[in-house]
């Protein structure tokens, strides 16, 4: 181990979150993964499950140990699932650790909208409030410093950095806005589910969760920031038979017309220096493959003087900039590294 790098433990190591994290923070060149934590196995040798860790990774399985982990690790990561995460971060914030959530638990700020939509009771709200919302382009100011992030869903991160700049400069009617998400089968987890079996999503494409999904107020919650008032939106989501990736196509009414090149300099000033986000010319309009395995969020536009409509198209891989890759990016902000450190990877193609 290089005493030199910061020391990172990664608990849900054994899901699709986890071993991505591993899996980047391999070439992080300030970063060393000196514990990864499994609640069922620990004890096995974390390649046992994952081949492709073969000789890369020889240790084992930590179990769920504050003190323990605490004596391995400077910041932990939290692949776990909602429900889980509001259990585990409080000891490890008490630890004296950083914490990284990937989870949902800690996105939302109001208790009563998490009941509604999580359907069962929220973290204790001292924590929500002491967690930072960490969707890096738009809040990287608050995460630098911070000892708590909440790292945002996979969906809001397609569909917030498609919409941000429009809203917060007033461009397009929020009201109006409907989102159309669509998602790889790695976005459900690596855990048995009767939705992601060969059979049933092979050549198959199918709506779910229906004005139910459970990133719609996590969504409302930045548009309403953005726009000064609250904002609801029409948000649906599908599955599509690929692994990873997520498109969402978003359409809203235009305040007033303007052009595609318009929306295209918007949002180049808006991003401007953020490697992340690479906003498309007009007349290109992004695919999943081209951010396949990467953490870049690419968008796209397309305004329609019929209408009055802009059509916004905005892909990531939803376990790189949608999780292990931007959680990443807001270790970097936190620690006031350059954000890209251990992601300027490109994207595998084909
Ligand atoms: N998949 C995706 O694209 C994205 C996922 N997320 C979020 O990241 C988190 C992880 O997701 P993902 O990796 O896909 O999920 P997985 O189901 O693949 O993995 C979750 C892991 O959590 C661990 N876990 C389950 N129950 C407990 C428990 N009671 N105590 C401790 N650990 C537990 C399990 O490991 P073990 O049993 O070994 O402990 C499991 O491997 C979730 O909150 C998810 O919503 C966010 C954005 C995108
Ligand atoms: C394809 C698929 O099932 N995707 C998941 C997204 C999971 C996720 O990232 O959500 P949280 O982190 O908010 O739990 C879903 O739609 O619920």
């Amino acid at each position: 181990m290089n005493n030199s790098k910061l020391r990172a433990a990664v608990v849900g190591s054994t899901g699709y979150g986890g071993v991505e994290l591993i899996r980047l923070l391999q070439s992080h060149p300030h970063v060393t993964v000196t514990s990864v934590i499994s609640s069922s196995s620990a004890g096995s040798p974390i390649a046992e499950g994952f081949p492709h860790l073969r000789e890369i990774r020889t240790d084992l399985l930590d179990g769920i140990d504050v003190e323990l982990v605490r004596s391995k690790a400077d910041v932990v990561f939290l692949a776990t699932p909602h429900g889980v995460s509001m259990k585990l971060a409080p000891d490890f914030l008490a630890a004296g650790m950083k914490v990284i959530d990937l989870s949902g638990d800690f996105r939302l700020k109001s208790g009563d909208v998490y009941r509604e939509w999580y359907k069962h009771e929220p973290a204790a709200q001292a924590e929500v409030d002491r967690a930072v919302y960490g969707l890096s382009e738009v809040y990287g100011a608050q995460v630098y410093g911070a000892d708590f992030i909440s790292n945002p869903g996979c969906f809001s991160t397609a569909a917030l950095l498609g919409l941000y700049p429009a809203v917060k400069a007033g461009w397009i009617n929020p009201d109006s806005i409907i989102i159309d998400a669509k998602s790889g089968v790695s976005g459900a987890g690596r855990g048995l589910n009767l939705s992601a079996h060969f059979s049933e999503i092979n050549e198959n494409f199918k709506a779910y969760k229906l004005n139910k999904h459970q990133h719609t107020p996590e969504i409302e919650q930045v548009l309403s920031e953005a726009a000064g008032r609250p904002v609801i939106t029409t948000f649906t989501t599908h599955l599509v038979p690929m692994t990873r990736g997520i498109m969402c196509t978003i359409y809203a009414a235009q305040n007033e017309n303007r052009d595609t090149a318009q929306f295209v300099d918007l949002y180049r000033r808006f991003y401007e220096g953020r490697r992340f986000v690479r906003v498309h010319p007009a007349g290109h309009w992004p695919a999943t493959k081209q951010v396949y395995g990467s953490n870049y969020c690419d968008i796209g536009f397309s305004t329609d003087d019929r209408t009055g409509r802009i059509t916004i198209i905005s892909v990531i891989d939803n376990l790189v900039k949608g999780a292990a890759g931007q959680a990443i990016q807001n270790l970097n902000l936190l620690m006031n590294w350059d954000e890209t450190l251990g992601l300027q990877f490109t994207p595998v193609y084909p």
